[in-house]
């Protein structure tokens, strides 16, 4: 969903929906000033992602957004050779186009990357912001407008699994969770079209989904599933069935797990 904003008496520009919940955006835009890169921490769901759009969009900075795995490796970022006609030619990954053009380079989910990436991040996350390339031999300074974010889910950590200190002391960082309820209703309303008298409840419901402890559930429900759940209601489905497909499946799969959380449905619901 978009709409849009005026930002100066001559500037209008198409800023997706995104509801503020601390002192993010000011962070955000110093470390911008500053050249500083920027880590996000948080659940799954609650927002990052959309807040780099928007404050992309507020800068009017291109985003290169990654999705890091398991797999992805520095060449993936940086670029590499490829045959084209015969001819093997150089072309830039994400993180160097995003450095040449001064953009914003966001890499969610880093800690999946392989270990390689973090010997490319170093040297541009540190007071050198250098883009070592060495399949070209080049060394690209990033320029003033180039910023890197990136972001983890400190809850998914395992022990193999960490940011090194010496990287995570790189980034300036902020700690992401979910939104308070108002703010949660009148995200998940925006989202979805759902009256905010109906999407009450389904805040409530989260409200207690994520204060359970003792129960196998990895995270707590996110706002992106209220919005799902939220949408289904919209467009007419029963509450219990769009509980059911978009909060209560996607969160477990133990059908005890599933009927006690049914049964709070119900108290809630009543
Ligand atoms: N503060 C907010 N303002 C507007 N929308 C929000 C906000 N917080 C969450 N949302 C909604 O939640 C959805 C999920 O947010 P987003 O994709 O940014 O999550 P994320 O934290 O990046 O998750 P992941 O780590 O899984 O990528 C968004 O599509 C949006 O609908």
């Amino acid at each position: 969903m978009t709409m849009t904003l005026d930002l100066s008496p001559s500037a209008s520009v198409d800023l997706p929906f995104y509801q503020p919940t601390g002192m993010e955006c000011g962070l955000f835009e110093t470390a911008y000033e500053n050249g500083l890169p920027l880590l996000l921490k948080g659940p799954t769901g609650c927002g990052k992602t959309r807040f780099v759009e928007y404050m992309a969009a507020i800068l009017g900075k291109p985003v290169y957004t990654v999705a890091c795995h398991d797999d992805l490796s520095a060449a993936d970022l940086i670029g590499r050779y490829l045959l084209k006609g015969g001819e093997t030619e150089w072309v830039d990954g994400p993180l160097t186009r995003a450095v040449r053009e001064g953009a914003i380079c966001y890499l969610d989910e880093v800690v999946e990357a392989r270990k390689d990436v973090t010997v490319v991040l170093h040297p541009l996350t540190d007071s050198r912001r250098t883009l070592m390339i060495d399949r070209t031999g080049e060394e690209l300074a990033a320029p003033k407008g180039f910023m890197l974010v990136a972001s983890y889910n400190p809850g998914y950590q395992n022990v193999l699994k960490r940011l090194k200190p010496s990287t995570r002391q790189r980034f300036l960082s902020i700690s992401f969770d979910f939104p308070e309820p108002e703010v949660e209703i009148a995200v998940v309303s925006a989202e979805s079209g759902l009256e905010p008298g109906r999407v009450a409840p389904l805040v409530r419901l989260a409200g207690h989904i994520r204060a359970l402890s003792g129960m196998d559930l990895e995270e707590g429900v996110s706002t992106r599933l209220l919005t799902y759940a939220a949408r289904l209601m919209a467009s007419n489905m029963s509450v219990d069935q769009a509980i059911q497909v978009a909060i209560i499946e996607p969160l477990t799969d133990e059908p005890d797990v599933q009927q006690a959380l049914r049964d709070l449905v119900s108290t809630i619901y009543g």
